[in-house]
């Protein structure tokens, strides 16, 4: 049973520059005041964490509904991991992944997709040799998964070693060749970036059709490098901002199983106009990259001590605010973001 809560009287000493969006009110504040976030601020990136059920998605949902109610300056692409948000968002573009379809293998970049396979395939090193290997040989013309499939099926092995390697290398790409799937991994070209910039409205795509969360992570990974790379490679977002919600963000940002590329580039992409949303159930179990690289971060109700105490070291919490993030209600969150003196609790608005 839920204790009587206290909620401390709450003074909001706020100097925000630029626009803002509304997300909510303070509780119990001395007089009533909007919880409101710098526009400019979500390109450094925002988390919105805690317990299933505590109300992430919608949080989420208000900001992007607010911010593009707001202003015309950002496109949105929500990644959406369970498929949620269709009836939240106003007026989004809803897309499954094999209407946009991601060409994975771009023969200009062949270390970074042998690494992006290294961290979402769990590649040993000799697996990763032999892919090199292929690839550099350029006798084998690979222009896709099923071609790589192909010379990984036939090549001539190099000793048992090679053997035992290749076929649990093949073991482990089989699942991206199987039906169904063909639309998604096998694009000529990637759509995504012009879909993007063509797009008026916030764009969904729903990853939970694709149905095994082991593919699923692949094809996000990819999408994420796809828009991180364009970003600096053409700076295509510098002056129109893109902001990008992650759901589930442990799944590419997780301590123990994070994709380097995603992690590395968390530090570098809000200089070219790209925000991450990062909403996940705990934060212990991201990558400390998470933490520090953003500047947003709204709490919800948090239940395991390891988490707790991992927001409350990075925000250095005052003990009257950290000891009610158990018991906060549905909705409840603690905000602490750049223009605030100090984090306070709110309650996000309805949608
Ligand atoms: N601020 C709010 N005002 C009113 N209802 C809310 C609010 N926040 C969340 N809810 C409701 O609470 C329920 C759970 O919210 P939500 O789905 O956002 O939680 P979640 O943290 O994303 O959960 P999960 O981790 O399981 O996806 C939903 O029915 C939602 O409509």
């Amino acid at each position: 049973m839920k204790p009587i809560i206290k909620y401390p009287r709450q003074e909001y000493l706020a100097r925000f520059s630029g626009e803002t969006i509304d997300i909510g009110e303070v509780i119990n504040s001395k007089i009533p005041v909007k919880a409101s976030i710098q526009v400019d601020t979500l390109t450094h990136h925002t988390l919105v964490v805690g317990s299933t059920g505590s109300g992430k998605t919608h949080t989420v949902s208000i900001i992007v509904n607010e911010l593009v109610r707001k202003t015309s300056k950002y496109k949105v692409l929500i990644i959406d991991w369970h498929g949620e948000y269709m009836k939240l968002i106003n007026r989004a573009e809803y897309l499954e992944p094999r209407r946009m379809p991601l060409n994975i293998i771009e023969h200009n970049n062949i270390y970074e997709f042998i690494e992006l396979l290294q961290d979402s395939l769990g590649l040993t090193p000799p697996q990763v040799y032999i892919l090199e290997k292929i690839f550099e040989n350029k006798k084998y013309m690979i222009n896709n998964i099923y071609d790589l499939r192909n010379v990984l099926e036939n090549i001539e092995d190099q000793g048992s070693w090679f053997r035992e390697s290749r076929l649990s290398l093949l073991r482990k790409i089989s699942p991206l060749t199987r039906d169904g799937l063909r639309e998604v991994f096998d694009a000529y070209k990637d759509k995504i970036i012009d879909y993007i910039n063509i797009c008026e409205n916030p764009i969904i795509i729903d990853a939970s059709r694709i149905q095994d969360p082991y593919i699923r992570r692949i094809y996000v990974s990819i999408l994420l490098k796809k828009i991180f790379k364009e970003a600096v490679k053409r700076k295509v977002w510098s002056r129109n901002k893109l902001l990008v919600v992650l759901e589930e963000a442990h799944n590419v940002l997780g301590r123990n199983n994070y994709i380097g590329i995603v992690a590395r580039m968390l530090s570098e992409i809000r200089k070219f106009g790209v925000g991450l949303v990062i909403v996940s159930q705990s934060p212990s179990q991201l990558v400390d990259e998470a933490m520090l690289n953003t500047n947003t971060k709204i709490i919800h109700s948090i239940k395991s001590l390891n988490d707790l105490e991992v927001i409350s070291k990075s925000l250095y919490l005052p003990l009257n605010i950290e000891k009610i993030i158990p018991y906060l209600d549905v909705g409840e969150a603690v905000l602490y973001t750049r223009g605030l003196k100090k984090p306070v609790i709110i309650k996000v608005k309805e949608i």
